[in-house]
This record gives C-alpha cells, structure tokens and sequence, in this order.
C-alpha cells in the first residue's frame, strides 16, 4: 500500500523547496505538491486569510485528502505591520529598494517575517500554526531569486550572530531560524502527534 500523502498547496517553487526539507523528517506521510492559484482575501488577519486558503483548496481537491497551505507576510514595525500579507503585490509594483525607500522617513527599521500555516486533515478539521522572525529591513544583499529575502537581516538573538540577509545565508542556516521553518517546526511536531 502507498503511504498517505499530505498535499502542500502552494504556486511558490521557493516556499516548496524549503519546505520539503523542514518536513523531511516525516517519515509517515510523502508531501506532495499541487499548484493552485488561491484568493488571499484582504483586511483580514493572517490567521484569517491562512484559513481561507486552506477552505479553498479543500474545496477544489478531492475529499479525505491532507491538504496544508501557507502564507507569509512581512510587516514593517514603523507602519504597524504594513505591508505584512500584501507585500506580494507591494512586490509586483516595486522594486526591493523601492520597498526599503519606504522606511526612510522612520528610525525604527525593524519588521517581521511571518508564516502562518493552515492545515486540513482527512476529516476537513483545521489547524493553524504560526512562525515569526525578528529582523531588520536593510539594502538588498545576497540572492534576489527569493521574494524580499535579500532585504531581511534576522535579529542577531534570532542566532544571526553575523548579521547575514536571508539572501546572505545557505538554504540550511535560513531553516534554521525563518519564520516558515519555526511554523513548520509546529506542524511537523503535530503530525507525528497525530
Ligand atoms: O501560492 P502561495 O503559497 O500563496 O505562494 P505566494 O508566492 O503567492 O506567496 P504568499 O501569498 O505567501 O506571498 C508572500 C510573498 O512574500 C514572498 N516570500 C514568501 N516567503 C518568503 C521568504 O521566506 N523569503 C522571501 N520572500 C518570501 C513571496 O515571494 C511573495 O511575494
Ligand atoms: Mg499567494
């Protein structure tokens, strides 16, 4: 018999590569991907736009399936948590040194990066689980392939201790202390629980 799956929804080749690797320690279920385009609905919290989400794809997949969904926002402490799950499109209409132009009226240069993950089991009951990492918005430094990674430098009591962007570090060291891995870190634990 194959092993029961659990289905990563996500469009996002760079969230799926790093987190088929915070879940290879799950031995009892294979992750696989689907790519779905979901809605992200707006003034709403990011529990609230994880869960709908999560509603949608168990709406477009086949019933009894494992379904787990995620959405990360970066949010700048001087504008109380904007751009947080609209940074995507804060994205699509500027560059990253547009984006950190924005925080050149505040003192204040801290954010944080945010995954909030949204689980369905076989049943359709929903578990959310969060990740939050403290940095700071800096001039991009490092690789550009990912998002807003080149512009985020974790806080050193993150374990940044040489103050590198997420674009600075090796896939491995980013795990080891981002926002998605310590979401991940709560899922995983919870389906080897369960
Ligand atoms: O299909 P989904 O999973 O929704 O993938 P997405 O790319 O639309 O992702 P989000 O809706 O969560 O939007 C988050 C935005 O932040 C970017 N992003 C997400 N995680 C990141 C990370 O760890 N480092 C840098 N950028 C990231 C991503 O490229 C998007 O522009
Ligand atoms: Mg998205």
């Amino acid at each position: 018999m194959s092993k029961p799956s659990v289905v990563f929804v996500t469009g996002n080749a760079n969230k799926l590569k790093e987190v088929q690797k915070l879940l290879s320690n799950v031995t009892k279920y294979e992750i696989i991907n689907k790519n779905l385009d979901l809605e992200e609905i707006q003034e709403a919290s990011l529990e609230e736009i994880a869960r709908k989400k999560i509603l949608q794809a168990v709406a477009l997949l086949p019933k009894g399936q494992r379904i787990v969904v995620e959405d990360t926002a970066l949010g700048f402490d001087a504008l109380n948590g904007l751009p947080g799950a609209y940074v995507k499109w804060f994205l699509k209409k500027m560059s990253l040194d547009e984006l950190v132009k924005m925080l050149e009226p505040f003192e204040k240069k801290t954010g944080e990066a945010i995954t909030t993950v949204a689980y369905s089991d076989e049943n359709g009951d929903i578990k959310i689980f969060q990740g939050i990492t403290k940095g700071k918005i800096v001039k991009h430094r490092g690789n550009l392939d990912f998002g807003w990674d080149a512009i985020f430098e974790p806080l050193a009591e993150e374990g940044n201790t040489e103050a590198l962007t997420y674009g600075e570090m090796t896939k491995e060291f980013k795990n080891g202390l981002s926002h998605r891995s310590k979401a991940f870190k709560l899922f995983e634990q919870y389906l080897v629980d369960n």
